[in-house]
């Protein structure tokens, strides 16, 4: 049984990570963190009135409490690092689909996590057709150079571009390196029409209610196009990827960085 405490948990993601924990046989919740939740016990909420695993508000709480073996980390940008750290430091294997790294900080967690001998996963996309999405992408970019990403999402989201049209751009660029595109003479009239560029390549984002996650790469070249195309319409999607990364990262010594790695 692996023992699993979620962070984030009053989030949509934290809510349905929750819901998959509390529902595998093969894991136990044995927390969930959320600094705004009132609840003291998931059995507080009406969704999880049979339950019983306790809610924390603070980090430092819950690792004084309890001991789990992963950490699912579906938070904000602005603390997922502080969080992915302090989980490594404290011997709980992460399993982060929070959104928002440097590169820097990647790799500063990977060498920390190496050290100590400790799996992880950061995921910035952990639905599968997604992973398939930019696998298709990167060996596209072989053969046709110019390609534009639009990914759009839900208008709550709080960065741009998404993790996942980042992690779709490094993927394409170390396919096909740096390439200029479009007219170099090219002046946006109104700033940032252009979206922005990454070894090149355009990124576009689109923040509307009503949409979830989704993610078209879009190629161009002489006389042919080719769109490659994804879309999540329910959060569901993301969990068979943070169920498998959960499983995985019990047999990893060190943390790596996109789902595709452990497939
Ligand atoms: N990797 C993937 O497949 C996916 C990643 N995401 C990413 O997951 C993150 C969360 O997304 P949503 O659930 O939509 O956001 P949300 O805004 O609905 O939830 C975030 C939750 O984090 C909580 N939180 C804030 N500070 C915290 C702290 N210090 N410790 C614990 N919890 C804290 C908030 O109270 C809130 O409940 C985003 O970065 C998003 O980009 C979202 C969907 C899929
Ligand atoms: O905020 C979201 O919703 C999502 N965030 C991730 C990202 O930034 O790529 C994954 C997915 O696109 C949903």
């Amino acid at each position: 049984m692996i023992k699993i405490v979620v962070a984030g948990f009053k989030g949509k993601m934290g809510l349905t990570a929750t819901k998959m924990v509390l529902d595998k046989k093969e894991f136990e919740l044995v927390g969930v963190l959320d600094p705004f939740a009132k609840e003291e016990n998931i059995n507080q909420l009406a969704l999880f009135s049979e339950e019983n695993v306790p809610v924390f508000t603070t980090k430092e709480a819950l690792d004084s409490q309890i001991s789990p073996d992963v950490w699912i980390d579906f938070t904000i940008p602005k603390v997922a690092y502080e969080n992915t750290k302090f989980a490594i430091e404290h011997g709980i294997r992460p399993v982060v689909g929070t959104t928002g790294f440097t590169d820097t900080q990647v790799q500063e967690l990977i060498a920390e996590s190496s050290e100590k001998q400790i799996g992880g996963l950061i995921a910035p996309n952990f639905a599968i057709g997604a992973i398939l999405m930019m696998q298709f992408a990167q060996k596209a970019a072989h053969y046709f150079p110019d390609v534009e990403i639009m990914e759009l999402h839900h208008d709550q989201k709080l960065d741009a571009p998404s993790g996942t049209a980042i992690k779709t751009a490094e993927m394409i660029a170390e396919a096909r390196g740096y390439h200029q595109q479009g007219n170099p003479e090219e002046k946006e009239i109104i700033k940032g029409a252009r979206g922005a560029d990454f070894e090149g390549m355009k990124i576009h984002s689109v923040r509307l209610p009503g949409l979830v996650a989704h993610q078209q790469v879009q190629f161009g070249s002489v006389g042919e196009g080719l769109t490659i195309r994804h879309d999540s319409y329910d959060r569901a999607s993301f969990m068979t990827g943070v169920a498998l990364g959960c499983e995985k990262v019990m047999e990893l010594n060190q943390l790596v960085y996109g789902l595709e790695n452990l497939l």
